[in-house]
């Protein structure tokens, strides 16, 4: 066994391998690779198959989208004698249908918040911490089944290996037809650029989009979700949950102002929780939430909070303006 730096060799050939490493971009990238692979099954735990998720929620769940969080504090360390928080006691209700903005610095725990929700990040184990929607508790719910009953949109999108279709990488569960797809590209302002480049069914990578352009597609994957989910609800209201994790943050004004179109033509019913520093897609939210350290520390209708003295995000809107003031 050989030790080079913080990695962990097993043959000498390996160790020629790193010596060559400098000198070959590609080795530097396979050798990059591995040690990733490594970092990833040494740091990433398997999520347990919790004996008491025994809840599979239908197609059509959640139907109302309420959220209550009781008291839940949660950290990604929770077994170490002294966990970090990501979260501290977080109390939250909110009512089906609403549309509610995180922000915050970097680091106050947002997307813990998003994570919290997706089950991605667990609760400290405590008799009185719950997570609720639409009256089931989170920790009944199986994962694997709640992320597909829930929408999100992360930071990064994600897509399927290069050469991979613009269709499969839209719609991976081959759930809709080329017409559904071709409808939400026309509805996120994509269908020219994905035709110019051969249709639905020529392939792509991730570098064929912008970052701000796959940020777009990302929303259009959300879109399709939801009207897959609408057609298999049996006349109920097209109610559910999207989340969406700073989905504008690499768009000009805009493309952002067509997500936000989408959001609010789309997604109507739904309760809609996202993060965003971009304060003129949160002034179009019913709530803000201003997180610090893992805590909620502010909450109210954006438009009241701006003009209020005191309020934090008051200041936050004043400082933008400010710098914007100084870039005109
Ligand atoms: N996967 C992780 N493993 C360990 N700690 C993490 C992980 N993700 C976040 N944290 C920690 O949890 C805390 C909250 O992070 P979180 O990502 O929720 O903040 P954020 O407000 O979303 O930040 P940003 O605006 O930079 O995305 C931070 O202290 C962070 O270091």
């Amino acid at each position: 066994m050989y030790v080079v730096g913080k990695f962990y060799l097993r043959t000498s050939r390996q160790l020629r391998l790193l010596d060559l490493e400098t000198k070959s971009p590609l080795l530097e990238t396979s050798l990059g690779a591995i040690a990733r692979l490594k970092t990833f099954n040494e740091t990433v735990r398997p999520e347990d198959k919790d004996e008491h998720e025994d809840v599979i929620p239908s197609e059509q769940w959640p139907r109302t989208g309420a959220v209550e969080i009781k008291g839940v504090s949660a950290a990604y360390d929770a077994d170490e004698e002294s966990p970090n928080l990501a979260l501290r006691n977080i109390n939250l209700k909110i009512e089906s249908g609403e549309k509610i903005a995180i922000c915050g610095r970097t680091g106050s725990g947002k997307s813990s918040l998003v994570a919290l929700l997706l089950k991605l990040l667990d609760p400290l184990p405590s008799d009185t911490q719950e997570v609720i929607i639409d009256d089931t508790p989170l920790s009944r719910i199986n994962r694997a089944s709640l992320r597909q009953c829930l929408i999100a949109v992360p930071q990064e999108a994600v897509f399927l290996p290069d050469g991979t279709t613009f269709q499969s990488n839209l719609d991976p569960y081959e759930a809709s037809t080329p017409e559904d797809c071709k409808a939400v590209l026309i509805a996120i302002g994509l269908w020219t650029f994905v035709e110019e480049r051969g249709g639905l069914n020529a392939g792509m990578t991730a570098g064929t989009f912008s970052a701000g352009q796959r940020q777009l597609f990302s929303v259009g994957r959300a879109l399709l979700r939801r009207r897959i989910r609408a057609s298999s609800l049996d006349g109920a209201t097209d109610q559910g949950i999207l989340l969406l994790d700073e989905v504008s943050s690499s768009v000009d004004r805009q493309t952002e102002i067509v997500m936000q179109e989408i959001i609010e033509r789309e997604f109507t019913n739904y309760t809609v929780i996202a993060v965003s520093h971009r304060l003129d897609m949160i002034m179009g939210f019913d709530r803000v939430i201003v997180m610090d350290k893992g805590d909620i520390v502010e909450m109210g209708k954006p438009v009241e909070l701006s003009t209020t003295r005191g309020s934090k995000f008051g200041d936050l809107v004043r400082a933008g303006n400010k710098r914007r003031g100084e870039q005109a």
